[in-house]
């Protein structure tokens, strides 16, 4: 746990109303170390607060719990045990039950786009043709206290209708057209802090100041315009156990009867994105199986999490980050096994995100780029995905063409696509060691995507198009533990006929070279202005850190919280 001590400066303004410091109307326990701003204070409401507070007294100790234990599994992998099926959870797996009816307002969910809650974002995604929009707290946002409490307001205008924006230099208003996508948020995962909310003297849980102020704000709304009479709807990331499942579930039965809704308002779908949870799909199905609408397929944390699963087993060495794609056996295995369980227990399965992104400055490389990603979502419709994500609206045409040309006219596939053949599917199966080959580009590239993205992070953006691919802290969390489990193990790099060694040495160099590259690319002036050397720094540090970091973004978080005086937050 990051120590928030250390970062009591007060580093913004103060400022005065005639009585006296402006701040936030707080309940008992509650402080706010963020910046006052008066759009702000419609979001943290003194009775959105107190719902905040509630489920934060409720679930801190199962949450602690939950994350000790995935303390305790960490050290017996890194002691040599393989994860694999719970022989206790058997009659879970081996039961016959199915999650609740799919809702009406969900059913057809062939593309959704996914984005940073940014204002302009959340109406081009909206507005972009697809059937879902998943707004981000997570991978795509760097959780900004003014990130974070921008998006809350931007979420609610949308929820309201009311959402606008005007883009000055351009000279162009947005606005919502009359059909909109179907809303999902995501909130962060369990193990990150919100700094700038401390409750009864602790950091408040990330994703329940996420789910916490969007439900409040939006619930009744959402239920009327989006849900159909249920809602709202969520995408919950990077679980590792179905006992993270099971907190989420007792989050929603508590938010439901706050609200004096209906058990099993709230939808769900789960994110399978770590390689313990691929063991735990039934188990986690279960634990959500009233506010379940599916799982899906969280492919680049999915290999980040393989790597941190096998930090301390020198024979699963990853080849290339660019090797690493669904066509291996055990990324295959994943996907496969994710639509068999799914389609068993009646709900989604959802695909994952290709990382290209239109290429606007050269039609060869934009055409090699769509059929890349038409490619990738033909294998999962006919693996037998009910739909997929999309980066970018410029994706969206070529996404739904391939997933409707492939389901026969059907809003999914949960019915007609029961994948049997995906029942044998072994331990083995699912672990298999990547093939491929190890290269000194292999390693520049991490290297420069790495630093590259972390600087953008560090400024606020969470999602960057780089070499003409999406980057986000999913994919640059491969990056990292990539370039550190290398030189850990020293390992050779085999592809490229040079038979170096990654060493502390090379690996300096290569940072040095990459750091000039970038300077270059990027141009000196935003070079200078730009976070890269503090970037630089904190990636350096984290792939040659003796004990592997749990998460990039943990440590890049101290960089990004900003103190408001403390007790200002009462008025
Ligand atoms: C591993 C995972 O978790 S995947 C899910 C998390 N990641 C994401 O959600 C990534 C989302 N995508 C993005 O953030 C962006 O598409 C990027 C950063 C990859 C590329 O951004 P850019 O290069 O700035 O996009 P580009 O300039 O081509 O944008 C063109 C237009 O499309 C819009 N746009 C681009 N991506 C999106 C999106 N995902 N949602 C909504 N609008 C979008 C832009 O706002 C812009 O609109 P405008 O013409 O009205 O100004
Ligand atoms: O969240 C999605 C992923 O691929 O990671
Ligand atoms: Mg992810």
């Amino acid at each position: 746990m990051v120590s928030f001590e250390t970062f009591l400066t007060p580093t913004n303004t103060v400022q005065k109303k005639s009585s006296g410091i402006m701040g936030y109307d707080v309940p008992e326990g509650v402080d706010i170390r963020g910046r006052y701003d008066p759009e702000f204070s419609k979001i943290l409401t003194r009775d959105a607060l107190t719902f905040v507070a509630d489920l934060q007294r409720e679930f801190r100790n199962h949450i602690k719990y939950a994350m000790e234990c995935r303390r305790e599994a960490k050290m017996r992998y890194n002691n040599g045990s393989l994860p694999g099926f719970d022989p206790a959870t058997k009659y879970i797996r081996e039961g016959e039950w199915v999650c609740a009816p799919v809702p009406h307002a969900v059913a057809d969910r062939r593309v959704e786009i996914t984005g940073p809650v940014e204002r302009k974002m959340v109406i081009n995604a909206l507005n972009s043709g697809a059937k879902v929009f998943m707004a981000d707290f997570e991978d795509a946002l760097s959780p900004s206290w003014e990130n974070l409490m921008r998006g809350h307001v931007n979420l609610r205008d949308a929820v309201n209708g009311t959402i606008t924006f005007h883009d000055q230099a351009r000279n162009k208003v947005y606005k919502l057209n009359d059909e909109i996508a179907k809303l999902f948020v995501r909130p962060r995962g369990w193990h990150l802090p919100e700094a700038h909310i401390f409750i009864d003297g602790e950091p408040a849980t990330g994703c329940l100041v996420d789910f916490g102020l969007y439900f409040f704000h939006n619930y009744a709304n959402f239920r009327k315009t989006q849900g159909q009479g249920l809602g709202p709807f969520f995408y919950l990331p990077k679980m590792e156990h179905s006992r993270e499942a099971r907190i989420w579930n007792n989050v929603f039965e508590r938010a439901e009867r706050w609200a004096g809704i209906e058990k099993g308002s709230i939808r769900a779908t789960v994110l399978i994105e770590t390689l313990p949870a691929v063991f735990q799909m039934n188990e986690i199905l279960y634990e959500l199986r009233d506010h379940s609408v599916g799982l899906n397929c969280g492919r680049w944390d999915y290999i980040f999490s393989y790597v941190k699963t096998f930090q301390a087993h020198p024979d699963r060495l990853l080849p290339d980050r660019v090797q690493v794609g669904m066509a291996q056996h055990f990324m295959r295995s994943y996907s496969d096994l994710l639509i068999h369980t799914c389609h068993k227990r009646g709900v989604h399965a959802m695909g994952g995100m290709a990382a290209q992104i239109p290429i606007r400055d050269d039609r060869a490389a934009n055409e090699v780029a769509l059929e890349l990603v038409r490619k990738d979502k033909l294998r999962e419709v006919k693996a037998g995905h009910d739909g997929t994500w999309a980066a970018h609206p410029g994706l969206i045409p070529a996404c739904m063409e391939v997933f409707t040309n492939n389901m026969a006219n059907a809003p999914n596939q949960i019915h007609s696509m029961k994948r049997p053949d995906a029942s044998v599917l072994t331990e083995e199966d699912l672990l298999q060691r990547p093939r491929g080959v190890r290269t000194m580009e292999g390693l520049r590239l991490n290297t420069r995507v790495g630093i590259q993205y972390l600087a953008a992070w560090m400024t606020g953006a969470g999602s960057v198009p780089l070499y003409n691919l999406m980057e986000d802290a999913a994919t640059a969390e491969i990056s990292r533990v990539q370039n550190w489990q290398w030189l850990k193990y020293g390992v050779e790099l085999d592809g490229d006929g040079l038979g170096v060694k990654v060493n502390l040495e090379l690996f300096g160099r290569v940072v040095e070279e990459e750091m000039a590259r970038i300077e270059r690319e990027v141009g000196k002036e935003k070079f200078k202005k730009g976070m890269y050397k503090e970037a630089c720094k904190l990636f350096t540090r984290q792939c040659t850190a003796p004990v592997l970091d749990d998460f990039l973004t943990l440590d890049a978080y101290n960089n990004i919280v900003m103190y408001h005086p403390i007790g200002s937050s009462r008025l």
